[in-house]
């Protein structure tokens, strides 16, 4: 299917997806799947549980081996350990008994840069940990253990981690889950300023687009093999939805927000779901439900 996304250079592409290809066994996951995400642009990946938005990240974390087709970040095949990649877990709660404090969570995201050895390594690292850590506002509780610290502030620090080597993208595996609304505003807007100020691109997996509705760039929409790339008023209609679904599908818009029923799954719960609306800035009135 063709990418609707403005003509970028290959080689100053953040994220290229070209005839990509996914499969275990014989069940195709996705394929032919052309994708490239440009510098600071925000893509959403939606879609119901099993889609394969997870082994997408995977496939670009250099986990996980493309089935056929090539994925390159910033110009380069995707592979682990890679300094130009940021990644952002869900969010879960580390029990007290963790023996890190949170600069030591963000320092784990060194790994795999080149920053020379010995003392001006650690120089080095010392200087990038503390700028992420200030990037994300978390001075006052970087020194605390892990474990005593909120779900929001872990998930902050947890973005820090992903941002400390500088990263060109940063992919996100649902880093809203189980936070409440306060925390989902704040680590939504941090992910947009970082793409923002540094031209970072994002990949967001979600199951619940509203949250982060203003922010979007466009969207992968994978249902069941097949997907649709677009803006979200080209992707989230009730024609476009029941075309992936192949039932009927309806998306309502009410008040600023996306409802869409009849997918037989849980993104119906989008229905239910607190977000941000369009002028808003990232703000929350509404409780999300992920049941
Ligand atoms: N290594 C693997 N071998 C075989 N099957 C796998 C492997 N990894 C994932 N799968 C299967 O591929 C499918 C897609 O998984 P994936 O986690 O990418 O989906 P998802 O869209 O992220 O789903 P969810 O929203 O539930 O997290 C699932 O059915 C999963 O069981």
């Amino acid at each position: 299917m063709p990418d609707s996304s403005p003509a970028v250079e290959p080689e100053h592409a953040a994220v290229e997806l070209r005839n990509a290809r996914l499969a275990f066994g014989d069940r195709t996951l996705w394929a032919d799947l052309d994708l490239t995400v440009r510098p600071g642009e925000f893509v959403a990946v939606l879609g119901p549980n099993g889609a394969g938005k997870s082994s997408l990240l995977k496939v670009l974390l250099g986990q996980l081996p493309l089935s056929g087709g090539t994925a390159t970040i910033a110009g380069s095949p995707a592979k682990t350990g890679n300094a130009h990649v940021g990644y952002v877990p869900q969010q879960k709660s580390l029990d007290e008994g963790v023996p890190l404090r949170g600069r030591d969570l963000v320092g784990l995201g060194v790994d795999g840069h080149r920053w020379g050895t010995g003392v001006r390594f650690w120089k080095t690292r010392r200087t990038a940990v503390d700028a992420a850590i200030a990037q994300v506002g978390a001075e006052s509780y970087a020194n605390a253990p892990i474990g005593s610290l909120s779900g929001g502030e872990q998930q902050r620090l947890r973005i820090a981690q992903a941002l400390v080597g500088d990263p060109r993208v940063l992919l996100c595996d649902e880093p809203l889950l189980s936070l409440d609304i306060a925390n989902q505003h704040l680590v939504s807007a941090l992910i947009d300023r970082r793409r923002r100020d540094h031209d970072t691109a994002v990949l967001f997996v979600t199951h619940e687009i509203n949250p982060i509705l203003p922010l979007v760039d466009r969207v992968l929409y994978l249902v069941d093999g097949q997907f649709r790339i677009g803006t979200p008023t080209e992707v989230m209609t009730s024609e476009v939805l029941s075309e992936l679904y192949r039932t009927d599908v309806e998306v309502l818009e009410v008040r600023g927000r996306l409802v869409v029923v009849g997918t037989g799954d849980a993104i119906d719960a989008l229905g239910s779901a607190g977000g941000l609306r369009p002028g808003e800035g990232v703000h929350h009135d509404h409780h999300e439900d992920h049941a």
